[in-house]
C-alpha cells in the first residue's frame, strides 16, 4: 500500500529546470511615486530601470545608479554576514533577534528581495523567521512592534467583521493561517502577540510552497488572554480582558470563518496553535464547511507518521513491520493525538483490524500513563486508554521511566511541550529497547520545550538511535568520525503541500484522504540509502520540491475524491486527465517565484 518511489539524485535539477517556465508576466501598479517606494510587493528600491523611473513618476526620488537585484542581493547577505560578526559572542538570544531584525527590516520594505534571501538561504533562515526565533519574537512582540502585518479581529469587532474583512488591501487571497494565540508553540497562551506564528506559517508557504506573497493573509483573533503577566503589561498590544469561552467565543470564530469566505470563497484557511479544545471543535466544526484545516493536528499526524515508517524502514525491516513497532506518546494534546490517530489508522489499514491497532501505543499526559480508569478522560483520548488489565506491571498513571522500563519501546515521541521530559534516566532506560534501532522524536518545539538535546539522546540512549526534534538541533559529532545525524521533524515539511495541492485543485474540502496522501508521499520521499543512514525526511533545502510532491499528492487525492473544482483556467476534467508527472509540473508552475516583474507594459 506504500508505494515506495524515489526521487533522490535528480531532486535539485529537476526543480531548476520547471522553475525556469515559470516567468511572472507584466503586472500593471497603478500607484505612483513614493507609494510604490513604500509598497514592499512593488518596491524594487535602487533596481528600478530607468523606464519605470520614468514612467511611474520615481525619477529623482532614487539615487541614480541602477543596482541589479544580485547586487542587490550580495549587498543584503554582506549586511547580514557583517551583523554575524559584530554580535559574536553575545548571547544566543540577543544574536538571533538582532537576525530576525534585519530580516523584517527587509520584508518590510521588498518582499521580492526578502523571499529570495529566505529561499536560497532557508537553511540558515528558517530558525530565524520560524521555529525557534519566532517563539521568542512572539514572547517579545509587543515591544518589537514596530508595523502591522496581517489582520487582526478581536472580540469588541463583533458585527464588524464583514465589513473589516474589505479593509485588506489585496483583490485575491490564497492563503490564511488563523490563530487565537493561545497555545504558541510550547509557549504557552500569548494572546496578540502568538501573530508571529501565522506570520512565519506564511513565510513558509511563500518559500516552500510558492503561494504567491501578495495573496498570503495573517490573521489574529484576540478574544482576551488568560497570561496575567501580559495583562499587566503596559506595552501589551492585545484586548486587556480574560479569553471569551463558550459560545461567546465560537461566535466570534463563525463571524470570522462567514467574514472570510465571503469574500474569498476559494481561500484555504489554515488553524494554529489554538488550544486542544478550540483545535478539535473548530476542526470538527468547520471542516465539512470550510476549506481548511487544523496545522497542529493534522499536520503534524502526517509528519510524524512518515517519520515513524521510516524508522521501521530504519531498523531495516519492511513497512509491514509497522503494527509490531511499540510506541511511547508523550503528550496528549491536540498534536499528540493527532498523531495518534492517524497512526492507529494506519496500522489498522494495514492489518484490517480495528479493534486491535492501538495496542501497541502507550500515551501519557503530565498525569502519566492514561488509562481507562483515568478520572475525567478526555473523550479525544479515550480510544488510546489502555485497558488496565492489559497492560500487566503497569497502573493508571505509571511514570514516563516506568512506562519505558516495562515497555521497552521501539518509538519515543514527545509532544508534551515540556523540555527535558526525556530525562537522562528515560534515555539510558531506552538502552532496553527491543528494537535494535530505537527512535526518538522530541517534537515540541520552540528548543528549550523539545523532550531532549540531540546531543544528550546520543549519549544517554546510544550511538545506534534515530533522532528527530520539532526545532532544529546540529548534528552531533560521537567521535571516531561519525555523526549522530539530526533530523527535524516539523510539520513544514507537510502544511505547505497541503495548503498548495487544495488550492491548486480547487478542493471544496480537506479530507482525512487528502491527509493520508500528503504523509505517504513524504515517507516514501527518501530512498533506502538515506534512511540507512538515520536521514528520515529531506533537507530543508528542497523543501520547494517535496512541496511540489506533497501538493501533487493532494491534487491528485482530491481529484480522486471528485472534491476537485479546478483552479484558474484548469477545469476538473483537466485535472482528472493528468498523470502523475503531469500534476507536478503543474504543481510547480503555479508557484510564485521571487523575480522582480515588469511594472509598465513595454511600449
Ligand atoms: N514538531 C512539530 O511539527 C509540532 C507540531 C505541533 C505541535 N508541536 C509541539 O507540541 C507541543 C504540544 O502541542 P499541543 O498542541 O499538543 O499542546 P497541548 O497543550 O494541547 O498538549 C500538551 C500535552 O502534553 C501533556 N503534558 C504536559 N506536561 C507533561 C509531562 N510533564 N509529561 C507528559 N505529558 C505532559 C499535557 O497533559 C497535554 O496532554 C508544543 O510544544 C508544540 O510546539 C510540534
Ligand atoms: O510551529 C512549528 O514549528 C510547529 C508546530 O506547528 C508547533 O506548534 O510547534
Ligand atoms: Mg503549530
Amino acid at each position: 500500500m506504500w508505494n515506495l518511489t524515489r526521487f533522490a539524485s535528480s531532486r535539485l535539477s529537476r526543480t531548476r529546470r520547471l522553475f525556469s517556465s515559470v516567468i511572472p508576466g507584466p503586472c500593471i501598479v497603478h500607484k505612483r511615486g513614493t507609494d510604490i517606494l513604500h509598497d514592499p510587493w512593488f518596491n524594487k528600491d535602487t533596481g528600478f530601470p530607468l523606464t519605470e523611473r520614468d514612467r511611474l513618476g520615481l525619477r529623482g526620488l532614487l539615487p541614480p545608479r541602477v543596482i541589479s537585484f544580485e547586487q542587490q542581493y550580495d549587498r543584503f547577505m554582506e549586511s547580514y554576514h557583517s551583523l554575524e560578526k559584530n554580535t559574536k559572542g553575545q548571547p544566543d538570544s540577543v544574536v538571533a533577534l538582532a537576525k530576525w531584525r534585519i530580516l523584517n527590516r527587509l520584508h518590510d520594505r521588498n518582499e521580492t528581495l526578502y523571499y529570495r534571501v529566505l529561499m536560497d538561504n532557508i537553511k540558515d533562515f528558517a530558525p530565524i523567521i520560524y521555529t525557534p526565533t519566532v517563539g521568542l519574537v512572539s514572547q517579545n512582540y509587543s515591544g518589537l512592534f514596530r508595523r502591522p502585518r496581517g489582520m487582526y479581529f478581536s472580540a469588541k469587532d463583533k458585527g464588524e467583521m464583514m465589513s473589516m474583512i474589505y479593509n485588506w488591501p489585496a483583490q485575491h487571497v490564497d492563503m490564511i493561517v488563523l490563530t487565537d494565540g493561545s497555545r504558541i508553540l510550547g509557549l504557552g497562551d500569548l494572546g496578540v502577540q502568538g501573530i508571529g506564528i501565522p506570520i512565519g506559517k506564511l513565510d513558509m508557504y511563500v518559500a516552500a510552497a510558492g503561494i504567491n506573497p501578495q495573496r498570503v493573509l495573517p490573521v489574529m483573533l484576540d478574544v482576551g488572554t488568560n497570561n496575567q503577566k501580559l495583562l499587566e503589561d503596559r506595552l501589551y498590544l492585545g484586548l486587556r480582558q480574560p479569553r471569551l469561552e463558550g459560545e461567546e467565543y465560537l461566535e466570534i470564530v463563525d463571524e470570522f470563518m462567514e467574514a472570510v469566505f465571503t469574500r474569498w470563497p476559494k481561500a484555504i484557511v489554515q488553524f494554529e496553535d489554538f488550544q486542544m479544545k478550540w483545535a478539535f471543535e473548530t476542526l470538527d466544526r468547520y471542516r465539512k464547511k470550510f476549506c481548511m484545516f487544523n496545522d497542529d493536528i493534522q499536520g503534524t499526524a502526517g509528519v510524524a507518521l512518515a517519520g515513524l515508517l521510516g524508522t521501521v524502514r530504519a531498523q531495516g525491516r519492511t513497512l509491514a513491520d509497522f503494527p509490531d513497532q511499540r510506541i511511547v506518546v508523550v503528550g496528549a494534546g491536540s498534536a499528540g493525538l493527532g498523531v495518534l490517530s492517524m497512526a492507529v489508522q494506519a496500522v489498522a489499514r494495514m492489518t484490517g483490524k480495528n479493534e486491535t491497532a492501538a495496542q501497541n501505543f502507550f500515551l501519557l499526559d503530565k498525569d502519566g500513563l492514561i488509562t481507562k480508569e483515568r478520572k475525567n478522560l478526555d473523550p479525544a483520548a479515550a480510544p488510546f486508554a489502555k485497558d488496565p488489565g492489559q497492560i500487566v506491571g503497569l497502573r493508571e498513571g505509571a511514570s514516563l521511566l516506568e512506562v519505558v522500563k516495562k515497555v521497552k519501546p521501539d518509538v519515543l515521541l514527545g509532544l508534551s511541550g515540556v523540555g527535558g521530559v526525556f530525562s537522562e534516566e528515560v534515555l539510558k532506560a531506552l538502552r532496553e529497547s527491543g528494537s535494535t534501532r530505537p527512535a526518538i522524536f522530541a517534537m515540541s518545539n520552540p528548543t528549550m520545550n523539545a523532550e531532549c538535546t540531540a546531543a544528550d539522546a546520543f549519549k544517554h540512549a546510544g550511538e545506534n538511535i534515530v533522532f528527530a526534534s520539532g526545532s532544529p538541533f546540529e548534528n552531533v559529532n560521537l567521535g571516531n568520525g561519525k555523526v549522530g545525524y539530526v533530523n527535524q521533524a516539523n510539520n513544514m515539511y507537510m502544511f505547505p503541500g497541503i495548503g498548495l495541492g487544495s488550492l491548486v485543485s480547487g478542493a471544496r474540502f480537506i479530507t482525512d484522504g487528502m491527509l493520508q496522501a500528503a504523509a505517504e508521499c513524504l515517507a516514501s520521499y527518501m530512498s533506502d540509502e538515506e534512511i540507512q543512514k538515520g536521514i528520515l525526511y529531506p533537507s530543508i533545502d528542497s523543501i520547494r520540491h517535496i512541496t511540489a510532491e506533497v501538493g501533487a499528492s493532494v491534487l491528485r487525492a482530491a481529484v480522486a475524491e471528485e472534491l476537485a473544482e479546478g483552479h484558474g483556467d484548469v477545469g476538473p476534467k483537466e485535472l482528472a486527465h493528468m498523470s502523475k508527472e503531469e500534476t507536478v509540473g503543474y504543481v510547480f508552475r503555479n508557484m510564485w517565484y521571487p523575480i522582480y516583474s515588469p511594472l509598465v507594459q513595454e511600449k
